[in-house]
């Protein structure tokens, strides 16, 4: 399912975060969203999710206008970092509430929290009643990553999701994230800093910098190369 965004501005007193004239994320792609600090990635992510109130512009997930209807939350997950986790619950109470919310049996939960067992590291599942706010933050971010994954939607949506995590779990990561895009298969929108990790898995990353898209990479562009060389601290200094 495509994302399309169109004639999009969001600004906060008086200054404009977000200025996209046209954007189209094109079904079962993996996407990097990637800037500097403040670049706007965490508010495209949102107004992508109608959790923002747009000064002007459309965004569709689908044919579906997310202003105008509700019908597209079915087929989206989101994973807005670690604090958007309900942590007075224990992981098994909040997959399967999330579960239930997408109609999932709790057998089937179940069945598709075993298939992340690797992922979990024996850390998550069967610790009584041990809420999530008393899980390490690498562990929280884990939880909130695989309740997105729950209701294997169409549109996932991820912001900064290799926080927090080991080598090892960005890895596995990694392999997630590939395997629900090609399997399912999901459009995969992933905001992040953590270019090693997201470079590789990319079809597609656009590069925000204040609030607009200064460069549109494809994976044929060798896209870690062009995001190291942006990125590079040298760069910085001379462009100033
Ligand atoms: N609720 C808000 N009120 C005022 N300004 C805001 C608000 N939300 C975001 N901003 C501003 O919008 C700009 C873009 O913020 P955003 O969080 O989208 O950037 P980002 O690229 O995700 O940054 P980071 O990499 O630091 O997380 C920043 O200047 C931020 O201060």
């Amino acid at each position: 399912m495509k994302v399309s965004i169109q004639g999009v501005s969001k600004s906060y007193q008086q200054q404009e975060v977000l200025n996209i004239p046209e954007l189209e994320l094109e079904s079962g792609k993996i996407t990097g969203i990637v800037g500097n600090n403040g670049a706007g990635k965490t508010t495209l992510l949102r107004a992508i999710l109608d959790l923002i109130q747009l000064d002007r512009g459309d965004i569709k997930i689908g044919e579906w206008d997310v202003a105008k209807c509700e019908d597209w939350r079915k087929k989206t997950s989101a994973f807005l970092g670690i604090d958007s986790v309900l942590n007075f619950l224990t992981p098994e109470e909040y997959f399967y509430f999330v579960g239930s919310l997408t109609g999932r049996t709790e057998q089937e939960v179940a069945e598709l929290l075993a298939k992340y067992e690797n992922f979990f590291n024996d850390e998550i599942l069967g610790k009584k009643k041990k809420c999530i706010r008393d899980f390490s933050s690498g562990n929280i971010q884990k939880i909130g990553i695989v309740a997105a994954l729950i209701s294997r939607p169409a549109v996932l949506l991820l912001d900064e999701p290799f926080n927090f995590l080991d080598p090892t779990s960005q890895m596995l990561l990694q392999e997630m994230l590939v395997d629900v895009n090609k399997n399912y298969p999901c459009t995969v929108i992933v905001s992040s800093h953590d270019i090693t990790q997201l470079a590789p898995i990319c079809d597609r990353a656009v590069l925000l910098e204040k609030g607009l898209i200064k460069h549109d990479f494809q994976a044929s562009e060798h896209i870690l190369e062009k995001l190291s060389e942006y990125f590079s601290p040298g760069r910085r200094i001379i462009s100033q």
